[in-house]
């Protein structure tokens, strides 16, 4: 199991520049040492329940064997990888989780292989999926709403910074006539029904 008990905390107290050095020395440290994934399947867990599916497999609720944890196992089939030319995908997805730490971000916890199965160990995320909850609550709340009329054309201005701030739909866009609204010049991404201000 890799390192996964380094908790960071910001206090008043410190200097957040030395403390954000130090996740950063340490970001790298993890990165220039990537570890192997043992042939243990998921001897060390016992499943639970499916959380959800994903593009390459399911990912599951599994408890520690030799503890009261609880952690998301995801499990990716190699054959799907291979066919789906998404190996060097995979593998990022696995470098960047096992070095990032950072308060809200999720994790490599562990990571195992079995002859047809990766498993990724994250730690749970039990509050439902933003996506979901951004749909539900605050598309309606925002849409048409004085903030959405006035934090788009400030955020969405052309050479602005580009923070993914999504449009809800253009016809509500301020001054979206066609060709007009900066956003739409800078180009706008259809995902799901919302629109999201293409990053560059
Ligand atoms: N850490 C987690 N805790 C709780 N549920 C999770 C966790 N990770 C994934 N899930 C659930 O499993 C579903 C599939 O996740 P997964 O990451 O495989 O999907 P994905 O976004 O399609 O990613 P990929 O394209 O890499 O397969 C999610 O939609 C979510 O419901």
């Amino acid at each position: 199991m890799s390192q996964h008990n380094t908790q960071y905390t910001f206090n008043s107290k410190e200097d957040y520049n030395t403390t954000l050095d130090n996740m950063s020395h340490e970001f790298d440290e993890r990165w220039n040492h990537q570890i192997q994934s043992p042939y243990t399947n998921l001897e060390n867990y016992i499943t639970r329940a499916v959380l959800g599916n994903g593009s390459f497999g399911t990912v599951m609720l599994v408890k520690e064997k030799g503890g009261k944890n609880y952690y998301a196992a995801k499990m990716m089939s190699k054959e799907d990888l291979v066919r789906l030319k998404q190996v060097a995908h995979v593998h990022n997805e696995k470098h960047v989780l096992h070095a990032a730490r950072f308060p809200f971000l999720i994790y490599l916890v562990d990571s195992t292989k079995c002859f047809d199965y990766l498993y990724l160990i994250l730690p749970l995320v039990n509050g439902g999926e933003l996506f979901s909850y951004h749909r539900r609550w605050v598309s309606p709340i925002l849409k048409g709403s004085q903030v959405q009329r006035e934090a788009c054309p400030v955020l969405c201005r052309p050479g602005g910074p580009c923070f993914g701030i999504y449009a809800q739909d253009e016809p509500n866009v301020p001054g979206s006539q066609a060709g007009e609204h900066p956003a739409r010049r800078e180009g706008l991404y259809k995902t799901h029904g919302l629109r999201f201000h293409k990053a560059r």
